[in-house]
């Protein structure tokens, strides 16, 4: 069956943003990157190369690419998972946490309106709410990060929105870690991979919340201190227990080989390590199949 209420099943449907429609030409990086917080300008005909090789792996098990255009916003619009919820009953777009980042949502709505994707709600100011901090842990069940980029009143009308729809919403206190001008999500310490395995950094998991996975049978696979800072905990499922990781966390592949796991390793030292959002980050996916 296809459903969005999955972070695991293959991907049948996705959103994706090219690194041509987001970072457009080398001016726009060197006018944005410091002030966004990259940890170096990108280099934009590698940033190119890298991401077609990144989409090269959707063709390739024939996901439907949904390619956004170039829009009115950052850098940062490269990492479009942020932007929104995929939900059975429609998308709801977020009230980005990153002030750079408030035009991405719209961009991202005037797209799937186009596209005929059916809309059930936006977040609104206060609220705020980024898509990095939502995981859906089953079908029935959504975990939501109360971080920097996501406060109380956007948990508070994330649940509005669903739990009518008989939507368990999980809020999940995370720490102040690096402070509000880092970026530190839910899926951050999380990446689930299949219905029962996750990836997971145990050492910035809230105690309820790793003995809520367990609970629900998880088997967690742990990602070293020395790979956390280089995203080996942003691992995105292109179907059970296939999955992409960037390259340069050879502990965290090979602990996911061990179980099973078929790995592959995408060169994203532009596209990825410099602005900090790892393949999770990357992508919207929409439907997965189950
Ligand atoms: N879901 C994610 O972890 N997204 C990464 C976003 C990185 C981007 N430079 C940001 O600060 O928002």
């Amino acid at each position: 069956m296809k459903t969005c209420h999955s972070e695991y099943g293959q991907i049948d449907r996705v959103i994706l943003k090219p690194a041509d429609s987001a970072f457009k030409n080398q001016m726009k990086i060197n006018n944005e990157w410091k002030e966004l917080n990259y940890l170096s300008p990108v280099i934009f005909e590698d940033s190119l190369e890298e991401y077609r090789n990144f989409m090269d792996f959707f063709q390739v098990q024939g996901s439907q690419i949904l390619a956004l255009p170039p829009s009115e916003t950052s850098l940062d619009s490269i990492y479009c998972r942020d932007t929104s919820l995929a939900t059975d009953y429609g998308m709801i777009f977020c009230t980005m946490g990153k002030k750079a980042r408030l035009p991405e949502p719209k961009a991202i709505q005037e797209f799937c309106e186009e596209k005929g994707i059916p809309v059930l709600g936006q977040i609104t100011s206060p609220g705020t709410c980024e898509g990095g901090d939502m995981c859906w842990l089953d079908e029935k069940t959504l975990a939501i990060g109360h971080t920097y980029r996501t406060n109380l009143e956007g948990i508070r009308q994330i649940k509005s929105l669903l739990e009518p729809k008989g939507i368990e919403v999980l809020t999940v206190e995370l720490p102040h870690y690096k402070g509000p001008t880092d970026v530190f999500h839910l899926m951050s310490i999380i990446s689930p991979l299949d219905k029962d395995l996750a990836m997971v950094y145990s050492a910035l998991m809230p105690i309820y919340f790793r003995e809520e996975l367990l609970k629900r049978g998880f088997q967690l696979v742990e990602c070293p201190e020395e790979e956390f800072e280089s995203m080996g905990c942003n691992v995105l499922a292109l179907a059970p227990r296939k999955c992409l990781i960037v390259k340069g966390n050879p502990i965290s592949t090979k602990r996911l080989r061990e179980v099973g796991c078929e790995v592959i390793e995408y060169e994203g030292q532009e596209i990825s390590q410099k602005g900090c959002g790892g393949p999770t980050c990357l992508t919207r996916p929409l439907e997965r199949i189950i």
